[in-house]
């Protein structure tokens, strides 16, 4: 509990002391309730006999007036200042995750499932438990000071063992439920594969699968399958809680004879003259404020918020020990490739992977020159564009830049050679947000620069695109989004071209693209092939593509296969010597031309 409430505190001090001081009213009143109940029961009898109405009592009725309605108010003030304070605290949740996982230049740790596990576990299954369980953590709080306050009454007024044992009882059941219930959660949070495939079929009808689910008349199908899963899913939990509520009967019986004692001990005394009217009228609802203050499900967001807080503060840790940045040279690579970029004897098997993509490539990419690369599926043309990027390391051999090794770089110096890349990768990213966004996000320092942004977009073909879009610049490309707009993948393509270039205009100096063609239509894959050479001027690129016309002008070709170049050459270098190239090419060109191949 201290740690979560001394983390609120140094994140939202105001609201965390204001919240507790709610809460220490909110319980203070209903022990001071119980007192004020036993005194103007207390002082009734006299009145009743026609006594004199005295000021004491017309005070003491009044302050019974205050606190009632203060007990009434203030739980209701408290419950909302939970609830603010666990959503003013959640503004420094995501930030204080997902730096350590975006912070690092290599992105080795995404895949890695044991930093995946802890991140998991710091989200807390579902969402954010350490954000409920910061508004909890109050209600907790404000749970044992009411505890605290009520066994004191009982103890003071009545008698000490008897208010430890009930303060004691409540405590002991609490423990008991709350293991009950934990393991209840566990099972229903731990998304079994069953309610995995539950949830992924109830999101496939609703999203992804939306168009085809319709052609292929799988609606019925589907609703049935959701059914089953669901059903199977939540058959074991529904069996647990039955037996659990039984077995659960067993304390609760216990725990209401103990309360039931203690109040019959209370009806004997009195009756027996040794409690006057006012004790036992503060006593018996002490008692029975106890009884309920029994808080299984807030202890248990309590417990869950600190295991999560605990992996927050772990993954980091995680990180660092499992995916050291190890370089430490602070090369200036600001004017890079000066020479040109070398890949040697370079290894490469993704983590948790037992094949290599790489074994033993040699590459050079030379300083000004437009390099292709082929290969067949899976040859491994994507991976080497994130070994040339850094952002994954080799497991043998090294990739050096004017001589530099990328794998001794400081993350600083990292940062800078990235800087000076620019890619479409072949799985980029459709910013769901504006066209403005989407290619500023190229060289973000520059991100206001309109007449650069409009240049990239007319190099990339798409200016007139985005003039014809809603809201021009500031079109949402999604049409989730009010004045959104759906493109087409072609388009997407082209606006991921003017993203690289921009990138490039700010700087960059290395152009990557990796199938920049695969989505474009016949006129636009013609415009590329038409200006590849004109866009990549003065820079050094690497262009990799499937389809032959796009690689043809490059300056250099190189085929690899089986983890290495096996073959480097211009086009009709290639072509002339007849090998792996000349075979792939003439396969493609046979294909259009019906058997007679264009050399
Ligand atoms: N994140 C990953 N983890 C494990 N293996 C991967 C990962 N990404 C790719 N691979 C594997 O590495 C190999 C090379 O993949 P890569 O995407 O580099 O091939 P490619 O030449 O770009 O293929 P394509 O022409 O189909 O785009 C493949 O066998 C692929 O299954």
């Amino acid at each position: 509990m201290r740690m979560l409430l001394k983390y609120a505190y140094g994140v939202v001090p105001g609201a965390t002391v204001g919240t507790l001081v709610l809460a220490l009213a909110s319980a203070g009143s209903a022990a001071v309730l119980n007192l004020l109940i036993g005194r103007v029961v207390g002082a009734l009898p006299g009145v009743l006999d026609g006594g004199p109405v005295g000021g004491s009592f017309v005070a003491l009725f009044v302050a019974f007036g205050i606190v009632f309605v203060l007990g009434g108010v203030l739980p209701e003030v408290l419950s909302t200042a939970q609830w603010m304070l666990a959503q003013s605290a959640a503004y420094d949740l995501w930030p204080r995750l997902a730096s350590p996982l975006l912070a690092p230049r290599r992105i080795g740790h995404l895949d890695d499932p044991v930093v995946l596990d802890e991140v998991e576990r710091a989200r807390g299954g579902h969402g954010w438990a350490i954000e409920a369980s910061l508004g909890r953590v109050v209600g907790l709080f404000s749970a044992r000071v009411m505890l605290i306050g009520q066994t004191v009454l009982v103890g003071a007024l009545f008698n000490w063992v008897v208010a430890v044992v009930l303060a004691g009882a409540v405590l002991v059941t609490e423990r008991r439920y709350l293991r009950k219930l934990d393991g209840e959660l566990e099972a229903y949070q731990g998304m079994t594969e069953e309610q995995r495939r539950a949830q992924y079929l109830f999101e496939l009808g609703t999203d992804e699968g939306a168009k085809e689910l319709r052609v292929f008349g799988l609606h019925g199908w589907l609703v049935d399958r959701y059914r089953t899963e669901w059903t199977a899913a939540m058959r074991e939990i529904w069996r647990a809680r039955r037996s659990g509520a039984l077995r659960g009967m067993i304390p609760l019986a216990g725990y209401l004879l103990v309360f039931a004692a203690a109040i019959l001990y209370v009806a004997v005394r009195a009756r027996r003259g040794d409690l006057g009217v006012a004790q036992t009228a503060t006593v018996l609802p002490a008692m029975l404020t106890l009884a309920v203050s029994v808080s299984p499900y807030t202890a248990l967001q309590v417990r869950r918020g600190v295991t999560a807080y605990k992996a927050m503060l772990h993954v980091p840790v995680l990180i660092g020990e499992r995916h050291p940045e190890r370089g430490a040279a602070e090369a200036d690579l600001a004017l890079a490739p000066r020479q040109g970029i070398r890949f040697e004897q370079v290894g490469f098997r993704y983590p948790g992977s037992d094949r290599d993509v790489f074994d033993g490539l040699d590459l050079e990419l030379r300083s000004g020159e437009a390099l292709a690369l082929v290969g067949v599926n899976g040859a491994g043309k994507s991976t080497l564009v994130k070994l040339l990027t850094g952002t994954y390391q080799p497991t043998r051999g090294r990739i050096t830049v004017d001589g530099v090794d990328l794998a001794t770089l400081s993350p600083a110096a990292l940062e800078s050679w990235q800087r000076r890349v620019a890619a479409i990768v072949q799985d980029f990213v459709h910013f769901p947000l504006s066209v403005r966004d989407n290619i500023g996000f190229g060289r973000i320092e520059q991100y206001d620069d309109d007449t650069g942004l409009v240049r990239a977009a007319s190099r990339a073909g798409v200016d007139e695109l985005i003039d014809g879009l809603p809201l021009g610049w500031d079109t949402v490309l999604d049409k989730a989004w009010e004045g959104g707009a759906d493109l087409s993948g072609g388009e997407w393509q082209r606006i991921a071209l003017a993203r690289a270039l921009f990138a490039v205009q700010g700087g960059a100096k290395v152009l990557v693209l990796d199938e920049p063609a695969a989505a474009l239509d016949v006129r636009a894959e013609a415009r590329l092939v038409a200006e590849y050479l004109d866009l990549t001027r003065g820079l050094t690129s690497l262009i990799i593509s499937h389809r032959f016309s796009v690689v043809r002008d490059a300056h250099r070709i190189c085929v690899l296969d089986g983890g290495r170049i096996v073959e480097a050459g211009t086009h009709s270098e290639l072509l002339a010597g007849d090998g792996r190239y000349a075979q792939m090419f003439r396969l493609q060109a046979e294909r259009y031309l019906g058997g007679s191949p264009d050399a």
